[in-house]
């Protein structure tokens, strides 16, 4: 990636930038990137809440000289809230309840859960796009369907075919829009998968975790099944979780679901990485008005009481719902539009979270590279 001419071309265009103080944008320490994945160029500069207003107006003139590189099919620039790790994010290891030993994969440094308490509040959808915005930040990621029952991740990634075995008889995922992927929903029927119990679901699932050759990614993101039974509880105590993301919608009965989901990935010591809200508002597609149904910042105050970061709010919008069942996500077809822009800053806060617990962005490696 380094002498990718765009990434030349984008450092020039950078370079005659600074930092409020003088120092040159590309030295400063706080600066992640550029980076170029899937075209996109991106860079992140890390700041304070009190910073970052006299910030704007070099983010906006870094995001405007990248995106006029030859080349580069769009740019994001964007301010990264230094935080500290939230409380829950550590695995107090006296607590840790006795299971079976977890499955660590060599090449993979995150597996990250995304979960909902209930069946239909757009955990699929979000985990796609979730998947996709930590791929438009220049990292390598992959995602599991494990929800055996009701695999969606054929449809919503446009995926058709088998998947070949590859070396040591290991299956190789298939690719899509820059992620690699793997659900039941490619292996056997619906109906075959429909009848599975218990034990076979979870021998399925780790199978699908531990003879898939991933290869080397920085983030496995896998869309669990709905609701918080044994099933759950198995593939949480199972597998090296790093962290999980809850899906909500806004409605009173929909969180109690997602603070069950709290309840269980606490349970077993897996951090609470955030609160994602779906559905948060309705955007009308005739005249683009916004209606907030359900009221506004409930789920924030909800995450808040929980002690678990607000990881931000997506939009009910006719263009998410169809981009989806087309199968092409809108993440990857409008990186830079309104809903990509959102799970983009979804998936910082994630990496953030993740960074937390000792992480290095990939991107930070390749600061200044
Ligand atoms: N923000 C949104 N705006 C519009 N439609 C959405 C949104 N999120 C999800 N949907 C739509 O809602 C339906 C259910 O979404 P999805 O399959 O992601 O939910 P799920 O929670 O994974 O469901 P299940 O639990 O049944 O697997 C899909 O048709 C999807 O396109």
């Amino acid at each position: 990636m380094r002498d990718d001419p765009i990434l030349t071309a984008a450092r020039q265009a950078l370079a005659g930038l600074a930092l409020p103080g003088g120092a040159p944008l590309l030295d400063a320490p706080e600066v992640s990137g550029p980076v170029l994945a899937g075209g996109r160029l991106s860079l992140s500069i890390t700041t304070t809440a009190d910073a970052a207003p006299g910030l704007a107006a070099l983010r906006a003139e870094a995001e405007t000289a990248l995106r006029g590189v030859p080349g580069a099919s769009g740019a994001v620039v964007t301010l990264t809230g230094e935080k500290p790790a939230p409380p829950n994010l550590s695995r107090p290891a006296a607590s840790k309840p006795a299971a079976a030993p977890a499955r660590t994969l060599a090449g993979v440094r995150h597996v990250v859960a995304v979960a909902s308490g209930k069946g239909g509040v757009g955990k699929s959808t979000t985990a796609v796009n979730l998947a996709l915005g930590l791929r438009a930040l220049g990292l390598r990621v992959g995602i599991l369907d494990a929800d055996i029952h009701g695999p969606s991740l054929p449809t919503l990634l446009g995926l058709h075919g088998r998947p070949r075995m590859g070396k040591d008889r290991k299956l190789l995922p298939m690719q899509s829009n820059g992620l690699a992927a793997m659900s039941m929903g490619l292996m056997v029927d619906a109906e075959t998968a429909m009848v599975w119990r218990g034990p076979m679901v979870m021998s399925a699932i780790t199978q699908m975790i531990s003879d898939v050759d991933w290869g080397t990614l920085d983030v496995l993101v896998v869309d669990m099944p709905p609701g918080t039974g044994d099933a759950q509880l198995a593939i949480s105590q199972g597998t090296n979780l790093s962290g999980a993301v809850i899906v909500s919608t806004p409605q009173d009965l929909a969180l109690i679901d997602a603070r069950r989901g709290i309840t269980m990935f606490r349970k077993v010591d897996v951090p609470i990485l955030g609160l994602i809200e779906n559905m948060a508002h309705f955007i009308c597609p005739d005249c683009g008005s916004e209606h907030a149904i359900f009221g506004t910042g409930g789920a924030a105050a909800e995450a808040k009481r929980l002690g678990v970061p607000y990881l931000g709010a997506v939009p009910l919008t006719m263009e998410l719902r169809a981009a989806s069942d087309a199968g092409r996500p809108i993440t990857a077809r409008e990186p830079d539009g309104t809903l990509g822009r959102i799970y983009t800053d979804i998936a910082r806060e994630v990496w953030t979270g993740l960074d937390a617990q000792g992480a290095t962005p990939r991107h930070a490696n390749m600061q200044g590279a």
